[in-house]
């Protein structure tokens, strides 16, 4: 396996508080990587860190092998990192199927003026683009949504449509920020068996959240403690760690 990401030696201050110190790891190419860490941990600012909303004070973000810190959220994407939110962000006033349709938008090769002229390339992406939608619709059990406002539905769907949006976007590295927060406890089943499924088609997932239970879909987890990597393994390993369960657990 080889790096698709590598955070390195990332510290993050926010004005005179200090909180990442220090933080490296690798998600390899195929993996399902967890970080957890109890609140206030750091997990957020990392995150939005390696998705470019945030710039590290000290470090680097190096994606597919290529130096991305200082680069930004939309050259991110293009280069194949998604990422969801903890409070998930779909187009409240499109439909289900309309916001899928926009999640293709980053293979579209055309521009506004084409899209104007409404050029025969224009028509043939739109058709392709609602085709992926339609799949991505019956992939994500959304079919009786499709055309529903996506604000208007209960959080767990809006979380299908906004993983169901990034994964249409064909994303190399797919980041989920606590996915399965607001979700029942048949919902989280639902979701684990989709992220599984898309491990086993090739996508490398990064996963984070306080969820312990989600974590069984990882590889690899790391342990995100007052900004630094405390632990690093296998779940087993994570549970077993003194360390992790004082600092996590609280045990
Ligand atoms: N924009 C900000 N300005 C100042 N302090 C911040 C900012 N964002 C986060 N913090 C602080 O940084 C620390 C880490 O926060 P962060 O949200 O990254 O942790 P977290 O592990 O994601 O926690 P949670 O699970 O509660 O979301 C906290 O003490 C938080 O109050």
């Amino acid at each position: 396996m080889s790096a698709l990401l590598e955070v390195r030696e990332v510290s993050h201050r926010f004005g005179g508080l200090h909180v990442l110190k220090g933080v490296s790891f690798t998600v390899e190419a195929g993996s399902v990587t967890g970080l957890i860490g109890p609140n206030g941990a750091g997990k957020s600012t990392l995150f939005n860190i390696i998705s470019g909303f945030l710039t590290p004070s000290v470090g680097r973000i190096v994606l597919l092998g290529e130096d991305a810190t200082r680069l930004g959220i939309q050259h991110r994407s293009r280069m194949g990192l998604q990422r969801t939110f903890q409070t998930p962000q779909v187009f409240r006033d499109l439909t289900v199927r309309e916001n899928l349709v926009a999640g293709c938008h980053r293979h579209g090769r055309t521009g506004v003026l084409e899209a104007f002229l409404g050029l025969p390339q224009v028509r043939r992406e739109m058709r392709d683009a609602a085709i992926v939608a339609d799949a991505a619709i019956e992939r994500f059990d959304l079919g009786p949504y499709r055309d529903v406002p996506a604000g208007e539905l209960p959080a767990g769907r809006q979380r299908m449509v906004e993983l169901a949006r990034a994964v249409v976007a064909e994303p190399k590295l797919l980041c989920l920020d606590e996915p399965s927060s607001g979700l029942s406890t048949a919902e989280v089943q639902i979701l684990m068996q989709v992220l599984r499924r898309l491990n086993e088609e090739g996508m490398t997932i990064l996963l984070v959240s306080h969820d312990m239970e989600l974590m069984e879909i990882t590889s690899k987890m790391h342990a995100l403690c007052f900004g630094e990597i405390i632990a690093s393994g296998s779940l087993d390993a994570m549970r077993a760690s003194p360390r992790v369960r004082e600092a996590y657990l609280g045990t």
